[in-house]
């Protein structure tokens, strides 16, 4: 299993192609990266220099890293296992109509699913973990880690 090892992570959000206001992606990244670690010992920290662990952003099409996105619908995203350069990094499908409500796919559910890759974990099995390949549709406030994810984060850095 691929993890990181230190327990204080930063991310920077890369890019102008920011679909929605950034200070909105913000705030949803914040909360997705919370999921995480309130339930596993580890700390997010939003920076802005070049070498943060983590660097996210919005690709349309191919974005030269070997995994292109397919315009709306189908991929939504994608991240890279725990590691140095593009390792850890989330790359978000620019094409999708991303929202904080009810429409189109919530950034808050997928940015939590490709945060967990970003932290090393698989797709689970779970149709109710947050790790499970395919997205379904939950209001951002009834989102929350499985037992399953708890587990499977747990293992990794508990
Ligand atoms: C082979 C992978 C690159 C597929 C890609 C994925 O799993 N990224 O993490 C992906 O975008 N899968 C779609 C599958 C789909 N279109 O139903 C997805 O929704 N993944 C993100 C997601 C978001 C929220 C919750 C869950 N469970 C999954
Ligand atoms: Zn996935």
């Amino acid at each position: 299993t691929v993890r990181w090892k230190k327990t204080s992570l930063s991310y920077r959000i890369a890019g102008r192609k920011l679909p929605i206001s950034a200070a909105k992606v913000h705030k949803v990244f914040r909360a997705a990266w919370k999921l995480w670690s309130s339930v596993a010992p580890m700390k997010f920290r939003k920076r802005d220099r070049r070498e943060a662990d983590i660097v996210i952003s919005f690709h349309n099409g191919d974005h030269k890293d070997g995994s292109p996105f397919d315009g709306k619908g189908g991929i939504l995203a994608h991240a890279f296992l725990p590691g140095s350069d593009i390792g850890g990094d989330v790359h978000f499908d620019a094409d999708e109509d991303w929202s904080f409500n009810s429409t189109g796919f919530s950034l808050l559910a997928v940015a939590a699913h490709e945060f967990g890759h970003a932290l090393g974990l698989p797709h689970s099995s779970d149709p109710g973990a947050v790790m499970y390949p395919a997205y379904s549709f939950a209001p951002n406030y009834e989102l929350q880690l499985s037992f399953r994810d708890v587990k499977d984060v747990q293992h990794l850095y508990g």
